[in-house]
């Protein structure tokens, strides 16, 4: 029986200022996954992120999200990490509360107080502007997870994120989304989120150069870091080799 697929890229590119940033993009992957993307800095990953989203406009192929192609129909199935760069420093976090129930109707203010108390991380009534980094990251987090969404894209939801916290939050994520719900979690402390992952996808220079479930790895005896670290060495040599053949 053929599983369904809550995401689906073809042929997914992306160019800025005539620089590829990502090529030919082929993905799927099943409802209820939980996907680790991963990849160096600058490899494309968050590019790849708010393509999906929708955010990132002048993506070219098909992105497909549960049947639906279309930005606004996707906007709607899809809860992504925004940066709140589109919040002044001055609005308080109940103002961003506020602006998310009335936007996204899957939003649930109940479960972002939920998530919000779990976090601890202050008062409602504090400016974005007065928020450390960590804090900033945890109301991300809250707001992102407070949608029902169908398709959840964490980009490097941890950043200045204490480790403590950071391994409270992952032992917890997956009780956030419905079951049948996608999470792609994107990551640089990739030996802290392997156990949560169902799938890898790891992206290299624009490139996607392996989908593979986690369990079919671990099979081989391999790590998850290991298995991410032994693929890009063996890029960078063939590459180096074709660079020596030009
Ligand atoms: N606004 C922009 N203007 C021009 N180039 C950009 C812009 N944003 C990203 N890029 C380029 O696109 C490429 C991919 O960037 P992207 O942010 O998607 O990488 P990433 O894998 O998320 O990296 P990191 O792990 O550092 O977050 C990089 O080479 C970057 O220089």
């Amino acid at each position: 029986m053929k599983m369904e697929n809550t995401i689906e890229l073809k042929n997914v590119s992306y160019k800025r200022n005539q620089r590829v940033i990502l090529a030919n993009i082929n993905l799927e992957v099943e409802k209820g996954t939980t996907i680790g993307l991963l990849g160096e800095n600058g490899a494309g990953k968050t590019t790849l992120m708010r393509s999906i989203a929708g955010v990132a406009k002048g993506a070219r192929g098909v992105i497909k999200i549960k049947d639906e192609t279309g930005i606004v129909e996707r906007k709607a199935l899809v809860s992504y990490t925004d940066s709140l760069d589109g919040f002044s420093k001055g609005s308080k976090i109940t103002d961003i509360v506020d602006f998310y129930s009335q936007v996204y109707p899957d939003f649930s203010t109940n479960e972002y107080r939920e998530l919000s108390d779990f976090l601890d991380f202050g008062s409602d009534q504090q400016k974005l502007g007065e928020l450390s980094k960590g804090m900033k990251e945890k109301l991300v987090i809250s707001l992102t997870l407070a949608r029902r969404a169908s398709v959840y894209l964490l980009d490097e939801p941890f950043e200045g994120i204490d480790s403590m916290t950071r391994k409270k939050i992952v032992n917890s994520l997956i009780q956030w989304k419905a079951p049948d719900a996608v999470m792609m979690i994107s990551d640089h402390y990739i030996s802290e989120i392997s156990g949560l992952l169902d799938e890898v996808a790891i992206i290299k220079d624009d490139h996607l150069i392996a989908h593979e479930k986690t369990e079919k790895i671990r099979e081989q005896g391999v790590s998850i870091e290991d298995y991410y670290e032994g693929l890009y060495d063996e890029e960078v040599t063939t590459n180096d080799e074709s660079q020596k053949n030009e």
